[in-house]
Parts: C-alpha cells; structure tokens; sequence
C-alpha cells in the first residue's frame, strides 16, 4: 500500500492545483463533509459547482443508511446542490441490498428482518424484497415476552441492522432471535461500523455502528460489514461509475471508515484520501494519531494522503 507518511495539508493554491491535476473523480463522504445534520458545511456548495465545472465526476458515499438514495436526493436538493441523480448515491442501505442480490444470492420476494430506520425498508422493497421488523410500530411497545415478534417468521432470509433513533429493547430482543435461530447461521449484515456521527449544535452522536455492534455482542457473532471501508463497496462504487481508482480521492471525516476505505482497495491499490477537519476527526486527534499510527488498530492504513481543513475552503485555495 503507498499511503503517505506525512499528509500534505492543502492551504496553498499550487496545493489545490497539483489535486485537480491528478484526480479525476470524487468520491465524498456526506455527514462531515458535506454536510452536519440538516445544514450545508460553509462552502461546500461553491467547491461541488467549481468541480463539476472542472470536469470532475462524483459520488457521494455515506455509511448512514437511514435514508435511502431517493430520500438523499431529496436532501441535495433541498441544500441547493444541483447536479447529483440517484446514481450518484450510495448509502450504506443500498449496499445491503445489493449484498444481499450478488454476493449472499438471497432471491428475490425473500423476507430480510431489520433493525433499522425507513431507508433500509424503502431499497429492500425496491429490490423486491419484503422487509419486516423495521420501523414496524407494533416494535415501539414494551418489551413483553408473548410479544408477536418474538417468534421467528421462517420465512425470513436474513438480518440487516444499521442506525435507528428507534432503538428499544422489544426490537433488541426481537433481532436476537433471528440472530440466534438455526445455529446464528442466517446472514446478519452490519451497514456500518461508525461509533459515532457529528450532529447537529456540535452533538457528537451515537451511530449506525453502536447498534450493529450491540447486535454482535449479544448474539455473539460476527456480521459482514457493507460499509465503508468495505472494499467489495470501493470496488463496486469504482465499478459502476467507471473511475480509474487512480485517478479517485476520497473525501472524508473519519479516519477508520473514510481514509482507510480510500487507501485500501483490492490488491493494496488504493485510491488517493484527503481527511477534512469538520466532522469526526479533530486537529488534535489528528496530531496524536499521526504521531504514532502503528498504535491504533488499523495503523498506517489510516494515514490520508491529504489533510484540508474544510471541503469548503477548496474552491476559496484554488482561487486565492
Ligand atoms: C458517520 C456516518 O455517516 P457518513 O459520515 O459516512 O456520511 C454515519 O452516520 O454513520
Ligand atoms: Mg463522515
């Protein structure tokens, strides 16, 4: 793996030049990045237009899998940022779905049990599968033991958990038993492995990743993670839009999900990264890290080969 000792910080306008001279393709992650919550990140809009006027390509890749790509389209769009489809999107929802389609072969009409918000309901249903669980309301009661969904529906296929707001113990329990049923054999799939998201007002939030990690610990088992830094998702995000991993920078807030997803790739090939400072990862979190890499679990592997402080300032840089 080439990843750079020392991350370039880009500040300077040669800096900004030198990127969009050597990459083509973008691919962004959003909460962090583009934005925090409901709110466009400073500047953000302004580098997505100069970009696109550049010629770039994008691709928006976010391990939040609360709303499916049509909601997300929605939200670009409500932010003002023109430009994206649908086929720009990929949350973590929509790699479940297609783990379940090409890699686990689950057919089509099959029951997919969920733990999880509406955008996991809304792809399954829209790849022909019938999810159940979910944001059921009968799964808001409290937890009793007679409760309908504490028997197993054999018909269901498999497990997908990922974030909910609606995480209540009917719904913990309930998922258990799928987890459990016919010797914890049946898929159970993890959207992501995010501990936590920067929200709104400055909240750093619980995310995707304590619930799917709560899951495995109680059922003491291990889940396929679909999420970045997944490189069956990196390969089939370059896949479908063409991109020439070299000539591809990811964009993101975290280190152990964004950076090593961009640096990793089949074969060690990796994509070029460049970490901004507006979400999960701070500058003193950052020096620390980078003094001593190989003292975190996932070492030089999270080293970004650029560090700016926001997206935002991108267009700002290459102006200046
Ligand atoms: C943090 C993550 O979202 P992303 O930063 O990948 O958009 C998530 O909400 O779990
Ligand atoms: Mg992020």
């Amino acid at each position: 793996m080439t990843v750079k000792k020392n991350p370039l910080l880009i500040h300077r306008r040669e800096h900004a030049e030198a990127l969009l001279e050597k990459y083509d393709n973008f691919l962004f992650d959003c909460d962090g990045v583009i934005w925090l919550d409901e709110k466009i990140i400073e500047g953000v809009k302004d580098t997505l237009e100069f970009l696109k006027k550049n010629g770039k390509k994008f691709a928006f890749v976010t391990n939040n899998s609360s709303k499916s790509r049509q909601e997300y389209l929605a939200k670009f769009s409500s932010l003002g940022i023109q430009g994206v489809t649908k086929d720009h999107i990929f949350p973590t929802c929509y790699a479940a779905v297609q783990a379940l389609e090409s890699d686990l072969q689950v057919p089509k009409k099959s029951k997919i049990w969920v733990l999880g918000d509406s955008g996991i309901e809304d792809e399954l249903e829209e790849a022909g599968y019938i999810p159940v669980g979910g944001t059921d309301a009968r799964l808001n009661q409290a937890f009793r033991a007679d409760h309908e969904f504490l028997t197993v529906d054999p018909e269901v296929q498999a497990v997908v958990v990922g974030s909910t707001k609606e995480f209540n113990y009917m719904r913990i329990a309930s998922t258990l038993q799928y987890l459990l049923w016919k010797n914890k054999t049946i898929p159970f799939i993890g959207c992501n492995i995010d501990r936590s998201y920067p929200g709104p007002n400055g909240l750093i939030l619980p995310a995707g990743g304590s619930v799917v990690n709560y899951m495995q610990y109680t059922a003491d088992r291990d889940f396929i993670n679909v999420g970045k830094p997944s490189k069956v998702f990196l390969e089939a995000i370059l896949a479908k839009n063409g991109f020439d991993r070299s000539r591809t920078l990811m964009v993101g807030d975290t280190l152990y999900t964004d950076i090593k997803f961009g640096n990793d790739g089949q074969l060690g090939e990796g994509c070029g990264s460049l970490l901004v400072l507006t979400g999960g990862t701070t500058p003193e979190y950052l020096h620390q890290f980078l003094q001593n890499p190989n003292h975190y679990d996932e070492g030089e592997s999270m080293i970004p080969s650029y560090v700016i402080r926001s997206l935002g300032d991108f267009v700002d840089i290459i102006q200046s």
